[in-house]
């Protein structure tokens, strides 16, 4: 079962699966008298595997003599089907984007705080599903209802994250949603023209140049082989070539954090220019880790801006951590070294290191990063046990070439993606799968605290296509 047919399944209940064997079913005759006269149509081999597998199946006749008859197929001309949710107006950008990678001389950082808290309208009565691992989105429920008789800590948390994730990608979703009406509002037929807006379409998402071209190829064969003409079935192989993609790329992927296997304290250094939310990014982990009962240090080792520094205290002295901080502009690599230190002969259980997002040009920034780095690696070789990369994902295609230059010269481990509860296209995540390889760990779904979360693949596509998951399957 592809993923697009997992989460499907998982929050609505509904096998898109099954009902795709039964429409074959029925099909099979008619395909099969035309064999006779048309071509046999040639399975891509770069197909998904969703549509490989269903193509393989064999129908039985006498099933399909048996099952309902063919329902009748809508207008392919009738009005764009409506969207739940899908408002056509353009969400608002965040008024004030951070300046990434700009101005060398000028220090504050314009910061979206108009953006402070998304506005959380009450959600249409969607059920929160849990997403659980394959397997289990497998078992029957019948097995879930008898084996679970109260909540467990962390049901309640999985709960959380998925409603998080569903409020925190609204803005997201929405204006995927709406661009992809729109895009559908134009459909006639699928012709080239079709071919060339839907790329336009991917990459206004953000998915990055080489992919769009590459899915809107592959759509080209799926189309085809699911013979869709209605805007609906069209609809529908769009958003599953899309949800599998999504799942498909990430299949090797490992989202999750790395900690010291010894009773030495865990360091995360957090990489990533002005602005991209790295001290947000430590302030929240330092809470969730204090939450956990962990004893948690904080490093300032952006000692370039004085600003830096009395942030990241502040966020200290919110979560109840230390921070090991020294004046501005001293070295950032004595600053962690003393840190580390201290982290060492105090048994803290977890360093964050925060760095400079912008020196005077691009290769001071790297040299002093990798010097924090060896620094680290010195003194405790395990660490540090993650590089994390902090991106804007509002910043869509800029972030990506920043992942790049940041990735050439320091060795990134996972990538931070803030700023998912403003207007981004999700799509970001694809191009970061598809182009650098490299895991996306977390997510900032906001400026609380509490607006962290573990990068959960599964949730995060709910989050960015429900309506059009959902939809699919009311076609
Ligand atoms: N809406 C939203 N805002 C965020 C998120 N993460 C960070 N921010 C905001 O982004 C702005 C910049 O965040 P910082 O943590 O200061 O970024 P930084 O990378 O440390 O920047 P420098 O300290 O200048 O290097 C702040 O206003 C944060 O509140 C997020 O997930 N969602």
């Amino acid at each position: 079962m592809g993923l697009f047919d997992r989460i499907k399944k998982a929050f609505t209940g509904k096998d898109d699966s099954e009902e795709k064997d039964l429409e074959k079913k029925q099909n099979e005759p008619e395909k099969e008298a035309n064999q006779s006269e048309e071509p046999e149509t040639k399975v891509d081999e770069t197909a998904t595997d969703s549509a490989s597998e269903e193509s393989t199946e064999v129908s039985n006749p006498e099933t399909v003599s048996k099952e309902e008859p063919v329902e009748p197929e809508p207008e392919v001309e009738a009005q764009p089907e409506p969207v739940k949710e899908a408002p056509e107006e353009k969400t608002a950008q965040p008024s004030a984007e951070p300046e990434v990678e700009a101005d060398e001389t000028e220090q504050p950082v314009e910061k979206p705080v108009e953006e402070a808290k998304p506005t959380v309208e009450p959600e249409k009565s969607e059920p929160v599903a849990e997403i659980k691992d394959t397997d289990e989105v497998l078992e029957s429920d019948e097995t879930q209802e008898e084996s679970v008789p109260e909540e467990s800590a962390t049901e309640t948390e999985e709960k959380d994250d998925v409603k998080e994730y569903d409020e925190g990608l609204k803005k997201s979703r929405n204006s995927f949603s709406a661009r992809f009406n729109r895009f559908l509002a134009n459909f006639r037929s699928v012709d080239e023209d079709f071919f060339d807006d839907l790329e336009e379409l991917l990459i206004e998402s953000d998915v990055g140049y080489e992919t769009a071209v590459r899915i809107s190829d592959e759509l080209r064969e799926e189309v085809k082989l699911e013979n869709a003409k209605k805007r609906s079935d069209v609809s529908n192989v769009i958003v599953k070539k899309l949800v599998d993609m999504y799942g498909e790329e990430g299949k090797e992927e490992d989202n999750s954090l790395k900690f010291s296997t010894d009773k030495t304290p865990t360091i995360f250094l957090f990489v990533g220019v002005n602005g991209a939310g790295k001290t947000t990014t430590i302030g929240k982990l330092a809470h969730r880790y204090q939450q956990q009962g962990k004893k948690v240090l904080l490093a300032a080792g952006d000692t370039f801006r004085a600003g830096a520094i009395e942030q990241l205290q502040e966020w200290g002295k919110r979560d109840g951590v230390p921070v090991q901080a020294s004046k501005a502009h001293t070295d950032p690599a004595s600053v962690v070294y003393d840190a580390v230190q201290r982290a060492i002969d105090e048994d803290f259980d977890i360093l964050l290191v925060d760095t400079a997002g912008r020196l005077q040009n691009k290769e001071g920034l790297m040299r002093e990063l990798e010097k924090i780095k060896r620094v680290i690696t010195r003194e405790l070789p395990e660490a540090p046990q993650e590089v994390l990369l902090v991106l804007d994902g509002s910043t869509g295609q800029n972030a990506l070439s920043q992942a790049k230059q940041f990735n050439e010269t320091t060795e990134v481990s996972g990538i931070v993606l803030t700023k998912l509860d403003g207007s981004s296209q999700g799509g970001i995540v694809l191009a970061i799968r598809n182009e650098l390889h490299i895991p996306v760990k977390l997510v900032g779904l906001g400026e609380q605290m509490d607006d962290l979360r573990d990068f959960d693949p599964e949730k995060f596509i709910y989050g960015l296509f429900k309506e059009l998951i959902v939809g699919a399957s009311n076609k």
